[in-house]
């Protein structure tokens, strides 16, 4: 299997620069396994050029939204170029929470996912299903269908991580299972191969976020389907460190 595990901290709207840097230093001192990780955070965008100047070379950055089209006059927003000029090698599209607070459809994820790809970023693209349309049973179909957005509109998967995120499990502490989360990774694998095709089903990693902490990394870790984290409050604490380090779990599995 030649998907390389992935681990994204996804620092969300939090941070002063003290706390960045402690965080940053708390990273660098760690002993990740570089030949069996990527590792990837993603601080607000005002601490970008800090986090990139501070990281260590072994781990990257990525800004948490970029504009949908090329930049020019759209107040307060921030083009995919400028991450380029920047040096910002990934980009987040379609977290729920902006699909859910600021009205960002399938369709306009799609569009920001495509243009940021033409513009050479690469992205961890997200997806998830609510609690209200998990009891409904409609997961798959929801999942099926922010991913087939993107599709529709893309013809190379290489520079994409999807990241299968159910919004009931983000920052509530109530994470999916191993089950739960691989059967809705191997059902998106199956989409993929279904409506893209196999090579890209088989090559593209599909990663989990939703309360995933040091205590129950290691378990999701070792799901045949689940190729790594999109972390939100624990990768603002240490134990991000031994999140990092369950990727040991998964080539121990393979
Ligand atoms: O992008 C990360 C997800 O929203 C997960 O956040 P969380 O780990 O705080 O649940």
């Amino acid at each position: 299997m030649g998907r390389k595990f992935f681990v994204g901290g996804n620092w969300k709207c939090n941070g002063t620069i003290e706390e960045v840097k402690k965080i940053v230093s708390t990273l660098n001192d760690s002993k990740a396994p570089p030949q069996d990780v990527v590792v990837v955070v993603s601080p607000p965008f005002v601490f970008l050029p800090l986090v990139q100047s501070l990281l260590r070379p072994d781990f990257q950055v990525a800004a948490q939204n970029c504009w949908v089209k090329k930049g020019g006059a759209f107040t307060g927003e921030v083009s995919a170029e400028i991450l380029v000029n920047l040096g910002i090698p990934w980009v987040i599209l379609g977290h729920s929470e902006r699909r859910s607070l600021l009205g960002e459809s399938n369709e306009f994820v799609g569009d920001k996912v495509a243009y940021a790809l033409s513009q050479g970023l690469k992205v961890i693209a997200c997806v998830g299903e609510t609690l209200e349309q998990r009891e409904a049973g409609s997961t798959v179909d929801v999942v099926a269908a922010q991913t087939k957005a993107i599709a529709e509109r893309i013809s190379d998967w290489k520079n994409i991580v999807v990241a299968y995120e159910p919004v009931w499990a983000i920052g509530t502490g109530k994470v999916a299972t191993p089950d739960q989360a691989q059967e809705v990774h191997s059902e998106l694998r199956k989409w993929l191969t279904d409506n893209v095709n196999a090579e890209v089903a088989e090559s593209t990693r599909i990663i989990y976020g939703g309360s995933v902490n040091g205590a129950n990394s290691k378990e999701l870790a070792a799901q045949l389907d689940i190729d790594g984290f999109l972390v939100g409050g624990a990768s603002l604490k240490p134990e991000f460190v031994y999140i990092i380090n369950s990727a040991t779990e998964k080539v121990a599995a393979i």
